[in-house]
């Protein structure tokens, strides 16, 4: 049979060789799948979804397959052997016939999810396949299918998952994604002393983090389900976010603002035109800024899971934007704490503190007092966990405002994907080639070399410009590489 037929209502037989992989029971609640060989524990707390009715204009097409093309990935290994499948298939395209199933890693709310690779091409890329019977689905759970593929086919970013293919089958949705050999923060935060993480890892996992609700909140869509168990974690140690499946869209109208603010010492001092009637202080200055946050945002479903539900969304009625990034705040609470800000002895009981005037307490230990950043944290934490959205951090600007907050002091966030991860306790990371440290900046070598190039391209960008002048649009790298570098060098400003 060709692929031609292939497509048209068949459903390859699986390789069965050594698993049980019958395609059934797709329903099965995540908290029930102690059998599943998930890196996720047991533990993970169930999302939960009282309506949906944020429904996506989707057109599902019962036998088709698409292949998402992506401009920054054009490079990856992934789209290489992707690419290089598709080219070899009679349809020119990838169908379940060039996977090779190699274990199941776990089932979700919607579908069952397996490790796999291309049967032919590649053995060495790998990639999860998400599987969803759509027959065994309530049209709840379908439209929830339908949104996460939606959603998926959106993304392009280092920290969210690319879809590969699309891949409709009969009955079955299948969508092949970026697999993670790390398990998620879940179960990372589970072997770890007490279940907390390290102040500094803390600081990593949350600006990564941050930087994909970033990406999420620029092109519109509301995520509803941060939690640990939704961060995977890559093979490099960087995160990836997971589970589109309660996401809602909406507009966003991105905008360019102004904002004045007090220089700080070190902030390299711009040159100004002299306004001799402004009554501003020489100390400020004005920057713009690129702020993407769908402020419009609205739904009335009550989704998400009961420790990270918003008290908007808990009162029910109606939230926004800002729902994320309370989660936000509840996550960078539970890495550093061990456990959620508002748990009670039962769901319930979450969600009264949740809806009360009950403000955010930290369990303060005294050896706490001492460690750097620890102070930063909890006022960022406190700023997130504002009951009313209105006061909160982050809904008005997104992102913008929140990377600003003193407890992310010192990061590059145009540079933050190079940053190597934390060495945590139980995690295994390949290194790349080019990792730089988040906190010290990387090896001496590492960091002499960054500043010869900086320097070698400074030098020519000077020439072929034939003036002296900085290169202000790149300042934070130049920066960095000073500060970070021998150490006895530091950039002079003005
Ligand atoms: N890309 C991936 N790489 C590695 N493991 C994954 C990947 N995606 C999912 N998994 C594993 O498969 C399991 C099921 O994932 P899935 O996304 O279907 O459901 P879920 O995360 O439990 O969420 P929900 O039930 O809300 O859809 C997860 O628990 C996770 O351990």
């Amino acid at each position: 049979m060709d692929d031609k037929d292939a497509t048209n209502y068949y459903f390859p037989p699986p390789d069965y060789s050594d698993l049980d992989l019958s395609f059934t029971s797709t329903t099965t609640d995540r908290t029930t799948t102690t059998t599943t060989t998930s890196a996720r524990s047991s533990l993970a707390r169930s999302s939960l979804a009282l309506s949906f009715n944020d429904r996506l204009s989707t057109t599902t097409n019962s036998t088709s397959t698409t292949l998402h093309k992506r401009p920054h990935r054009k490079s990856d290994p992934h789209w290489t052997a992707i690419k290089a499948a598709s080219t070899l298939s009679s349809t020119g395209s990838i169908h379940l016939r060039h996977l090779k199933l190699i274990r199941h890693l776990g089932t979700g709310n919607l579908g069952r999810v397996f490790l796999c690779r291309l049967r032919d091409y590649d053995h060495n890329t790998q990639f999860a396949l998400k599987v969803v019977d759509r027959d065994a689905l309530s049209p709840k759970k379908l439209s929830q299918v339908q949104t996460e593929a939606q959603i998926l086919s959106l993304l392009d970013h280092p920290f969210l998952p690319t879809l590969y293919a699309h891949i409709e089958v009969s009955h079955y949705t299948c969508l092949l994604i970026d697999y993670c050999p790390n398990g998620d923060l879940h179960s990372l935060l589970s072997k770890q002393p007490s279940n907390r993480l390290p102040l500094e890892s803390v600081r990593f996992y949350a600006a990564e983090v941050l930087v994909a609700l970033e990406y999420l909140h620029a092109n519109g869509v509301v995520y509803r389900d941060l939690k640990p168990e939704n961060v995977l974690l890559r093979e490099d140690g960087h995160v990836m976010l997971s589970d589109f499946d309660l996401c809602f869209k909406s507009d966003v109208v991105p905008k360019l603002e102004t904002r004045s603010h007090r220089r700080t010492a070190g902030t390299p001092r711009r040159r100004r035109r002299c306004n001799c009637f402004s009554d501003r202080r020489p100390e400020e200055e004005t920057v713009m800024e690129f702020v993407a946050e769908p402020t419009t945002a609205f739904s009335k479903s009550c989704v998400g899971t009961h420790e990270y539900l918003a008290p908007e969304l808990v009162s029910g009625n109606g939230h926004g934007n800002g729902v994320d990034w309370w989660a936000f705040g509840v996550l960078v609470y539970e890495l550093l704490n061990g456990t959620t800000p508002f748990k009670g002895a039962s769901k319930e009981a979450t969600l009264r503190n949740i809806a009360s005037s009950r403000g955010v307490r930290f369990q303060v230990e005294a050896e706490e007092e001492v460690v750097a950043g620890m102070a930063e944290a909890r006022d960022l934490i406190e700023k997130l966990l504002v009951k009313d959205p209105r006061r909160r951090l982050g809904c008005a600007r997104g992102a913008t405002d929140i990377k600003r907050h003193p407890f992310f002091n010192g990061i590059k966030w145009p540079l933050i994907r190079m940053y190597k991860p934390p060495e945590v306790r139980g995690l295994v990371v390949k290194k790349a080639k080019s990792q730089m440290s988040h906190v010290t900046g990387g090896s001496s070598f590492q960091k002499r070399r960054r500043l010869w190039w900086w320097k070698g391209l400074n030098s020519i960008m000077r020439k072929s410009m034939g003036a002296k002048r900085n290169l202000n649009s790149n300042q934070n790298y130049y920066c960095y590489c000073y500060a970070n570098g021998s150490g006895s060098k530091v950039r002079k400003s003005g």
